[in-house]
């Protein structure tokens, strides 16, 4: 079962990853007050990364036991270790570097110069088998409930590296795939398929900039998911879509309450 989008519009990009990274920070509390532990998997981009930076700069940043926090990633750009274009590297950079994490519980997507060496298919296959592993018998399927799912929105309404109409986005059994020639560069890459992504408790889809308008639009109006993915990213309990003013200027006004103050 999945569940219908609720919207949260925000003056602006900046509160947004401030808001969004306050929601984030209480979500992660709840878990891990409720279930001993927390799984969030995270987003590249700009508005991923700000929300990791706001996070970074949030008051009650360490009410979070950063120690019980499972960190996985919804794609990465197929890239060597240490790349400053991989998602794992600007989220070290904006976040994961300044908090106490537990290394074992950071689920880093393989990198081009990795075990598999040049097979983005078989980097791919080693990170559902991570998932699959992290899967406990109370799961739905071979992924962990994550808690919370984050995935930036393309101006083409691509979610993670899942395009419109390339054979990632249509896939139904796998939970990760490689993806060849993306569109946006590096065409290489790796992604949580829409099966995995729908395995979430929440799916948060972040969406800010007037670039965002029209695939918030599309998404939001009933577009089939091969040809719009993020309509195809919902959780199995919420489906929330983080927005500010300017990616929300084309919907209609029905959709949601005025912005934030
Ligand atoms: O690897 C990536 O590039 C991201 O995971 C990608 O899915 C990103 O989230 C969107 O393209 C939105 O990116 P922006 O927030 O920068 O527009």
């Amino acid at each position: 079962m999945t569940t219908a989008p609720q919207l949260v519009v925000h003056r602006d990009k900046e509160l947004m990853a401030r808001a969004a990274a306050a929601r984030l920070i209480t979500k992660i509390v709840d878990a891990q007050a409720s279930r001993g532990a927390a799984s969030v998997v995270l987003t590249g981009g700009r508005n991923g990364n700000g929300l990791l930076a706001a996070l970074a700069e949030a008051p009650a940043r360490d009410a979070v036991d950063w120690g019980r926090l499972d960190l996985w990633w919804g794609d990465e750009r197929f890239l060597p270790e240490g790349d400053p274009e991989r998602n794992v590297t600007q989220a070290r950079e904006a976040l994961l570097d300044a908090v106490p994490l537990d290394p074992e519980r950071v689920h880093a997507m393989p990198a081009a110069d990795g075990p598999h060496g040049a097979d983005v298919d078989a980097a791919a296959a080693a990170y559902a088998e991570e998932l699959a592993r992290a899967a406990g018998p109370e799961n739905h399927g071979p992924v962990p409930t994550f808690d919370v799912l984050m995935l930036g929105v393309g101006p083409d309404t691509h979610v993670a590296s899942l395009f419109p109409e390339l054979p990632a986005v249509r896939e139904t059994e796998r939970t990760v795939v490689g993806v060849h020639g993306a569109p946006k560069p590096p065409p290489t890459r790796v992604t949580l398929t829409l099966p995995a992504i729908r395995a979430a408790r929440e799916v948060w889809l972040l969406a800010a900039g007037e670039d965002k308008a029209e695939a918030a639009a599309i998404a939001l109006s009933g577009a089939g998911e091969i040809q719009a993915p993020a309509a195809g990213a919902r959780g199995r309990a919420r489906t929330l879509w983080l927005l500010d003013s300017a990616a929300a200027s084309q919907l209609p006004r029905d959709l949601y309450p005025p912005a934030s103050a």
